[in-house]
């Protein structure tokens, strides 16, 4: 049997060959044969045990009601289940046959390379919580002392927090790259915190994260320029005129606040600024509406500008554009805050280092955990200093009516790739539907909400799907979390529309009766049920009480198509018909033990999808989802549009966006015109200081801020010295960049920060060159 590579080249060929449908794949099928024979065999040598995991995924499809569509597709799939039965022999014969004739020696090469494969991605998977580690040791060992003074924490015990430390803590933030040095800020501003005015510990990490409460809430900040610039204007005595050249210079609006601030005089000194204080006008200014909302919003900017000293005004205006930008990632702020649970209490003074350092590593993890089920500081924080660290979990349940973030799945570019990786586990194939991830929840009361991808609260959007739902639940399903895909939906035909389909349906103020496009709902995990989490269970269990909890409903409630095999022949069947049925493709999941478990917010490997698109190209698995950053000007056809723009990806760890490509191909003349009209309400002076844009001599016309995420393809992936992306990952200097780019979409559904990370990119880079398929 030829080495692990050599195995998916047969495979590879053996798909391509497939579909020109010649003989070759015939001839191929054997060796195709031999290596899921051989794989098998690794798992389990019982013929009957492959047979009877046949006759289960058949069973449980019987067990469902269908629609016409989805009867074909069970048919057809049966029939293949039924010829596959009668390989089975044949298969094992040729495994005893390859078994013989095995030399040692690729055996060995064979192991090496899984066994290198598996580190690989335990490495990765590792990484994470190395660096938490890593800021366990360093904390346990640190003293707050030098830093509280280097921050000027010296307000009285019970009085509120200065909003002067919380600048302070950002200046320093904001002028160091190092994570641990930002941790050590943070946990020094929160050990103060927690020690001289614990009540003012969640306006202050909502200020630490820029947000003024859950997200699920829907209030947020994002204060658009020119009313910003009114209030500075206003507040300093300088011409807007001014304010606007200055802006002009140097891009950042905060500088602008704080230098006028500083050339004004003033007569009298206002009371100085709280963090509370401060925390609560903001929600304020997000929460006024109505007529006179503009004038009312920038009379309480002024307000808070007037008291504003130092640098106060710098951040304050950066609060109020909804970009603090200082590198603080949210799972820095989580890490920091469970130190700081952990150093404010008196016992850890007396703590020996090792003993602190597990303590330290033990709280990470556990307010990580926590927090990954039930996204909320105002539940969480006053369980952490109130009751012992040892009872948050059980103070802090997940519940209805509280959206986790969804767990996400890892791009492959080949079936190979995916049976590589799932080698020795069950693991079960989905259709991929092309719509929107919908998290439904059903609280104990009876009410329900619709959460998008990003925890908005979606249910005003889908009226008629939350009106529909009590016919789809069974009556001895009280609450539930389920995740699904929300697609548009033929209720003549009964199929599934493209998702450009959806995307023409209105998003705000959707009424019943003008809905134009229908939508169904797919749903392929149940989260939580009749009050228990069902996150650590495997997804055959959440499988199990979806089916058992729930009933399919002609034209709105379907559950995901699956089939449970490990046939390659069988898996391009299943993908060949999802494609059919206006499938993006399959997502591919582990299906038992603890691998199987649900793991919300994180992009696992334990999920993988495969996409019709991506299959066999031997480029990029998956499309890349970029912010646009900068425009050059059409030309000839494209004149008085934009003719190409400047692509950006997301950096989490510095909040920076770097270039990594220009992109003109895809658009038709409609999307050019719709895009100029959309993106010149977010032009820019200048490039802002949170873009990284190496030294392309080639600089866009225009800046926009970081507002509007597409959906791109490309054919392969380059270092280069012109974009950003990645850049000290994989090159010290250079980036990374996409080559023939093209436009696919618009993602409305994913705000910049969602984007694809630079160490996303660089994934995409290096599993192409590692040669897959
Ligand atoms: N059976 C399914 N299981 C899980 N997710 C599914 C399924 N069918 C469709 N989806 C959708 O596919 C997405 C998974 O892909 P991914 O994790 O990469 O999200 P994404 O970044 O939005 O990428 P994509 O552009 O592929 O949707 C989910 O967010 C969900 O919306």
């Amino acid at each position: 049997m030829a080495g692990q590579k050599g195995k998916q080249t047969t495979l590879g060929n053996f798909l391509g060959e497939k579909k020109n449908g010649g003989n070759k794949a015939a001839e191929t099928a054997g060796n195709i044969r031999s290596y899921f024979g051989n794989r098998k065999d690794k798992k389990d040598n019982s013929n009957d045990k492959e047979t009877e995991a046949t006759e289960t995924a058949v069973g449980d499809k019987r067990k469902r009601p269908e629609s016409a569509n989805q009867k074909d597709d069970n048919d057809e799939t049966n029939k293949k289940f039924k010829a596959d039965k009668e390989k089975t022999k044949e298969e094992l014969e040729k495994d005893e046959e390859l078994k013989e004739t095995k030399k040692p020696k690729e055996e060995l090469e064979e192991e090496d390379e899984e066994i290198k494969e598996a580190e690989e991605q335990e490495k990765e998977q590792n990484r994470e919580q190395q660096e938490d580690k890593t800021a366990a040791h360093v904390m346990a060992c640190f003293s707050t002392a030098d830093t509280k003074s280097k921050l000027g924490m010296t307000w009285k015990e019970g009085d509120d927090v200065p909003y002067s430390v919380l600048c302070k803590t950002f200046e320093a933030c904001e002028a160091t790259t190092k994570r641990l040095e930002i941790t050590e800020y943070l946990v020094t501003l929160f050990v103060e915190v927690i020690k001289k005015k614990p009540t003012d510990l969640l306006s202050t990490l909502y200020m630490c994260i820029n947000k003024l409460c859950p997200d699920y809430e829907g209030l947020e900040l994002g204060i658009g320029e020119s009313l910003l610039m009114k209030a500075v204007a206003e507040s300093t005595g300088r011409t807007l005129k001014v304010i606007q050249k200055d802006y002009h210079k140097t891009g950042d609006l905060g500088t602008v606040a704080k230098n006028s601030k500083s050339s004004q005089s003033t007569l009298f000194k206002p009371k100085r600024l709280t963090v509370t204080h401060v925390f609560k006008t903001l929600t304020k200014i997000a929460e006024v509406k109505g007529n006179s909302a503009q004038a009312n919003k920038v009379g309480h900017i002024k307000g808070l500008l007037v008291a504003c000293e130092d640098n106060e005004a710098k951040y304050l205006i950066r609060q109020l554009e909804g970009k603090l930008r200082i590198g603080l990632a949210e799972q820095t702020v989580l890490s920091a805050l469970a130190h700081s649970i952990v150093l404010s209490k008196p016992e850890s003074a007396k703590m020996k280092t090792e003993q602190k350092e597990q303590k330290l590593t033990y709280a990470v993890d556990l307010v990580k955990s926590v927090y990954n089920q039930l996204p909320s500081y105002n539940m969480i924080l006053p369980a952490l200093l109130e009751h012992p660290l040892d009872e948050l979990k059980e103070r802090c349940k997940m519940r209805a009516g509280i959206p986790l973030k969804p767990m996400l799945a890892h791009p492959t570019k080949s079936l190979t790739e995916v049976l590589d990786r799932f080698e020795g586990h069950p693991f079960t194939c989905e259709f991929k539907y092309d719509g929107e991830r919908a998290q439904i929840h059903k609280l104990p009361d009876g009410s329900t909400k619709i959460y998008s991808r990003n925890s908005e609260d979606m249910s005003i959007r889908y009226p008629d799907v939350v009106e529909k739902l009590k016919k789809w639940i069974k009556p001895t399903t009280s609450s539930f979390i389920l995740d699904c895909e929300a697609v548009a939906w033929d209720r003549e035909k009964k199929c599934i529309l493209p998702f450009q389909v959806l995307s023409t349906r209105k998003r705000k103020d959707v009424k019943e009766e003008e809905i134009t496009v229908q939508v169904a709902i797919f749903a392929f995990d149940c989260l939580y049920m009749n009050g228990e989490s069902l996150l650590q269970e495997s997804l055959r269990t959440r499988r199990e009480k979806l089916l058992e909890g729930f009933q399919e409903t002609e034209n709105e409630f379907f559950f995901a198509q699956h089939m449970d095999t490990d046939n390659i022949e069988d898996i391009q069947t299943f993908l060949d018909v999802s494609i059919k049925k206006n499938c993006e493709g399959l997502m591919v999941k582990i299906y038992d033990g603890e691998e199987a478990s649900y793991e919300p917010s994180k992009r696992s490997r334990n999920w993988l999808k495969v996409k019709k698109d991506y299959l066999g190209t031997g480029g990029v698995g998956d499309s890349m989802d970029l912010v646009v950053v900068g425009a050059f000007l059409g030309k000839g056809k494209r004149t008085n549009v934009y003719g190409s723009f400047l692509l950006g990806c997301y950096d989490p760890n510095s909040g920076d966006y770097q270039t990594v490509c220009k992109l003109g191909t895809g658009f038709s003349d409609e999307n050019l015109k719709d895009f100029y009209e959309t993106l010149k309400n977010y032009t820019i002076p200048t490039v802002p200081r949170y873009y990284q844009i190496g030294d392309n001599p080639e600089a866009p016309d225009v800046w926009f801020e970081p507002k509007v995420v597409w959906e791109v393809k490309c054919a392969d992936l380059s270092i280069s010295p012109r974009y950003m992306a990645g850049v000290g990952l994989v090159d010290e200097t250079r980036g990374i960049s996409l080559r023939f780019p093209r436009f696919i979409r618009i993602r409305d559904d994913k705000e910049a920060e969602d984007s694809t990370t630079n160490e996303q990119i660089v994934e995409f880079y290096e599993s192409q060159s590692n040669g897959h398929d």
